[in-house]
């Protein structure tokens, strides 16, 4: 690293080694921090703690077998890399040649198989970190700056770029193309109780000891990049790149645009999640959470397409995330619904109503009187031309309502156009479908991809917004979703739950809560198996006022939990599976 000039001003060359680092620390609450020590152990959780911190080291590509196959995506991708494209469209990718060596077998080695069985569909591309950078400061002259949110820098630690709202703070005379270190403000404690960034956008930084929050950013470097506009420009507009990353210390392969709609990028936990649930072409499914349908058209690529997944989000415009990937991936059996899944169990009085017997195989729809259009999967609601009322369009060729054929093309301009903003119906983006429920027992199997805390998603800078408090919150709003999957679900079905959490107030307490609420359920082994068992036990919460169960011995094994800081290097996950027996209701 070059020596920072030693007046009186600017930090020695020493002090600028420690500096211009990525060595972050992870703050919690004390109380949680305590509790994760109880689970886990204190050297465990500390590990646990520094792992979510980074990023995982490769990425993981679920290829979709119905339009391509593990062998033609692989070569695909080896053909980029060693062509030496890929750098160019995933980005941050080097292809180092070692010993002048040939660098098609370099690129070998950057791509490969899911080593686990069970995931044949799986691609890994390696990446590295972390990296020392050279800053190069000149004597004399402080390094030019820009500092940035956190959760800018989580994404930028992702491979993403240096977006203008992301920017925070910037040295007095940054010139679009100037080099600039990028470093991040993360909360720190405050006297009364909380935590504050303190950094307000738009601050001067003049790379002096002096600057304010000069010390917190002591090993908070996350890269170098050159400035893409002015300072003043990037405090003056409201989007765009503001600096364009050079060099990182994580390079980490990111693969816009790249074999669209053949590979899906995916975390390897959720990959496994469903090939858990394991469902079967033909069946009905429930996805319960499930924008951005990461795991829903996981789901309808291992049915081959053939049967029902209906995909629930309570959010408009992630509703239309799903559809949109559902289209790109060619798949017509998701349904996406907006619905609150607490609110998924459509009485029962009122399926009778509807001439709907408890164990009807369909949806209860309400119309949708919206006047755009919107897909699911390859079908999609559009008006007629001649009237304002909404029919389902299915553009394959398995349905015989099909009213008007609308080609992908076409469906996928729509898309663009509602994305873009209002339209000539002042529509924010098109409407999705809504639902009123489903009747009980009506789902083969369910998948509940809980909403949690989401203490297991790396890079994590900053987790002291949790309380025990708000982790409780947490248990109890998944549990109320839970109760509902436990009633859609027929006997003989399937349940699977699972988070992307480290916190086992959501993932052991609930089997525990599971098991003990109904004793038709059953915990059952998984296949495949790539993460470690569960954690077994209980703990005193709350000054003893409340006791956290977990596992029993003889159950920790059928769970899975996917530890961050363990050689597997992904993300903080858990997964449990349930057989559905003959309920007692
Ligand atoms: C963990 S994410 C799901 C990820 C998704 N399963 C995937 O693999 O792509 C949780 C989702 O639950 C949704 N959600 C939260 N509360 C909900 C509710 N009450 N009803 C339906 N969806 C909800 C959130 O909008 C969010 O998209």
């Amino acid at each position: 690293m070059d020596s920072h000039s030693p007046t009186s001003a600017a930090p020695p060359a020493a002090a600028e080694t420690a500096r211009y680092t990525y060595s972050p620390r992870l703050r919690w609450q004390p109380e949680v921090e305590e509790y994760f020590n109880t689970a886990y152990g204190r050297d465990h959780f500390a590990r646990i703690s520094e792992a979510l911190a980074h990023p995982s080291c490769y990425s993981c590509i679920r290829v979709n077998t119905l339009k391509s196959s593990t062998d033609a995506v692989m070569h695909k991708l080896l053909d980029l890399v060693c062509k030496n494209e890929l750098s160019a469209v995933i980005n941050g990718l080097e292809v180092v040649e070692l010993n002048g060596g040939d660098q098609s077998q370099e690129g070998c080695s950057l791509v490969h198989k899911c080593p686990y069985a069970g995931l044949e569909n799986v691609l890994f591309v390696q990446g590295s970190g972390p990296h020392v950078l050279h800053y190069g400061s000149q004597p004399d002259q402080a390094v030019k700056e820009v500092v940035v949110s956190r959760k800018c820098a989580e994404s930028v630690l992702r491979g993403a770029q240096v977006y203008v709202p992301g920017v925070l703070a910037c040295s007095s005379h940054v010139e679009k193309g100037d080099k600039v270190a990028v470093s991040v403000a993360i909360e720190q404690p405050v006297k009364e109780d909380g935590w504050a960034v303190g950094i307000t956008r738009g601050t001067v930084l003049q790379g002096l000891q002096s600057d304010a929050h000069y010390e917190e950013r002591k090993g908070l470097y996350i890269g170098q990049g050159t400035a893409a506009m002015s300072r003043s420009a990037i405090f003056r507009v409201p989007h765009g790149i503001a600096v364009e990353m050079t060099e990182r210390v994580y390079k980490l392969p990111s693969f816009n645009d790249v074999l669209e709609g053949e590979i899906f990028l995916q975390n390897l936990p959720s990959v496994v999640t469903a090939r858990v649930l394991d469902p079967q072409s033909g069946e009905r499914i429930l996805d319960m959470c499930a924008a951005p349908g990461g795991k829903t058209t996981a789901i309808a690529i291992l049915m081959r397409d053939e049967g029902e997944v209906v995909a629930l989000d309570r959010s408009h415009n992630k509703v239309m995330d799903i559809l949109k990937l559902a289209s790109e991936m060619d798949l017509s059996c998701i349904k996406a619904y907006k619905l609150d899944a607490l609110k998924s169990v459509r009485k029962t009085d009122e399926a009778r109503s509807l001439g709907m017997a408890d164990n009807h195989s369909e949806a209860i729809e309400t119309p949708t009187e919206d006047p755009c259009h919107a897909t699911v999967g390859g079908r999609s609601t559009s008006v007629d031309e001649d009237s304002s009322t909404t029919t389902v369009v299915f553009s394959d060729n398995k349905n015989l309502n099909s009213k008007r054929y609308i080609s992908k093309a076409e469906l996928r301009k729509n898309l663009r156009q509602m994305k873009n903003g209002p339209g000539r119906n002042n529509c924010s983006g098109g409407r999705v479908e809504k639902s009123k429920g489903f009747c009980p027992n009506s789902f083969d199997r369910v998948l509940l991809d809980a909403p949690c805390s989401a203490l297991g998603l790396r890079p994590r800078l900053f987790a002291g917004e949790e309380t025990l408090e708000s982790l409780k919150k947490h248990s109890k709003y998944q549990r109320k979703m839970f109760d509902q999957a436990v009633k859609l679900v027929r006997p003989g079905g399937v349940i699977v739950y699972s988070t992307c959490t480290i916190n086992p107030g959501e993932n052991e307490a609930l089997v525990r809560y599971a098991l003990d609420t109904y004793k038709f359920l059953s915990l059952v082994s998984q296949y495949p198996k790539v993460g470690g068992p569960g954690i077994v036990g209980s703990c005193e919460l709350f000054n003893k006022t409340y006791t956290e169960e977990w596992l029993r011995e003889d159950e920790a094994d059928l769970v899975q939990r996917f530890d961050p800081s363990s050689s597997v290097d992904t993300i903080g996950f858990f997964i449990a599976k349930f057989d559905v027996g003959e309920k007692d209701e």
